[in-house]
């Protein structure tokens, strides 16, 4: 463990200074492709400009058979795209107890590092996987002669993992960000479910019996079986000033209940989701931006609020200045998203400013 103040202190001689805050470029959509589906593949440039990160996958669903390919597809496809200013590239790396995760960093650090913006690690289990990867990443980082560091995410999926978010998400200034696994969190939990991501209809509340008639037909309530970890993973990215994501919704057909999961996600704090197919690339992009109407109601409360502090009242609600800091969080993403998202800026445009909006 390095002492607090070698924190910011490269970890090799040769490597970039570690960044003091993690970039806040938008991430609502990372979506995965696998570099060695040839289909999947040639689709990649045109989705460049239409998600805000393109993630080359190395991990499960990628056939163990495939996954030499799968990287070298991934150097090819990062050396021969342009991605932009408003697309990142990611990849998530085999697991460190695999035999392709070494090769993976190699490889991918010193060839094509300098287009790499975070590296996903899956199935983190506490802070010694990150400074594992940090040293490494430091020292492939020197021989390549990047100039920015590659920053670090790791995805929540094992029950040790959960118990310790809190050092994962503070074990090094790489930590870009945690996304929840739930398809493997279930599996390491014992859980007894069978699906990526999503609920299950047999985790509910009834209604207590009316009139002490058990029998009669009771309201059933279904609940949200991630609720608890999602939390759990807000408060540590908030704690340590990086970014929480939702995973997977493995049920590709069922757009309605993916929006809900994204929603739910998205409400409780997390900037973004993965999308597994083109179907939920729009979805995560509508979903992880404010609405119009979350933008108008902010504006008239940062305009009623005057300078800040005392209580108001805005359509029979009380304002204050907490409420006001919710909706600074919210125009501060609106604004942020605007800048790289030209329909966002022309849709939050056509919302009335907080001088039109004020007193209304
Ligand atoms: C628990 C976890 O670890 S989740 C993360 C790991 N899993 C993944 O990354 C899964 C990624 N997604 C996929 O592999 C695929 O989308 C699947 C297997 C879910 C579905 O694939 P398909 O059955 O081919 O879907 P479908 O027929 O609807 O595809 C339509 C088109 O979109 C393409 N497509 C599908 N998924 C993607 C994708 N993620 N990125 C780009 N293109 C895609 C298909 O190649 C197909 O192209 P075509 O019209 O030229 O034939
Ligand atoms: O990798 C993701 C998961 O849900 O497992
Ligand atoms: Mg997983």
């Amino acid at each position: 463990m390095r002492s607090p103040k070698d924190f910011f202190a490269p970890l090799a001689v040769g490597a970039p200074t570690p960044l003091r805050e993690v970039p806040a470029r938008p991430s609502r959509v990372i979506h995965f492709f696998d570099p060695s589906n040839a289909k999947m593949a040639a689709k990649v440039p045109a989705m460049v400009g239409t998600v805000d990160v393109l993630l080359g996958n190395l991990e499960d669903a990628v056939r163990a058979a495939r996954k030499e390919a799968a990287r070298a597809g991934l150097v090819e496809i990062a050396r021969g795209t342009d991605f932009g200013e408003a697309t990142q590239l990611w990849t998530r790396i085999n697991s460190l107890d695999s035999p392709w995760a070494l090769d993976d960093l190699t490889t991918l650090v010193t060839e094509v590092g300098d287009k790499l913006d975070v590296i996903m690690v899956p199935k983190v289990q506490g802070p010694e996987d990150i400074h594992y990867v940090d040293r490494l990443l430091a020292q492939l980082e020197a021989r390549a002669g990047l100039q920015r560091p590659i920053l670090v995410h790791a995805i929540l999926e094992t029950a040790r993992g959960v118990a310790n978010v809190e050092q994962i998400a503070g074990a090094s200034p790489r930590m870009q960000g945690l996304s929840l696994g739930p398809a493997d969190l279930a599996a390491d939990r014992r859980m007894k479910t069978t699906r990526v991501g999503g609920g299950h209809p047999g985790y509910l509340v009834r209604q207590d019996p009316v009139d002490g008639d058990i029998n009669a037909n009771r309201q059933t309530y279904q609940q949200d079986l991630w609720h608890y970890t999602i939390a759990r993973m807000v408060d540590a990215c908030a704690m340590h000033g990086i970014f929480p994501y939702y995973g997977p919704f493995g049920d590709i057909q069922d757009v309605v209940a993916c929006e809900d999961q994204f929603r739910n996600a998205f409400l409780l704090g997390c900037v973004g989701t993965w999308s597994l197919h083109p179907v939920q690339v729009e979805i995560a992009k509508r979903v992880f931006s404010p609405s119009a109407e979350d933008v108008a109601h902010a504006r008239r409360v940062v305009a009623a609020m005057g300078d800040g502090t005392a209580a108001v009242m805005l359509d029979g609600k009380m304002e204050d200045d907490a409420s006001l800091k919710q909706c600074l969080v919210m125009l501060e993403l609106a604004e942020r998203l605007a800048a790289t998202d030209p329909e966002l800026a022309q849709l939050y445009a056509a919302e009335p400013g907080p001088s039109e909006g004020a007193g209304a």
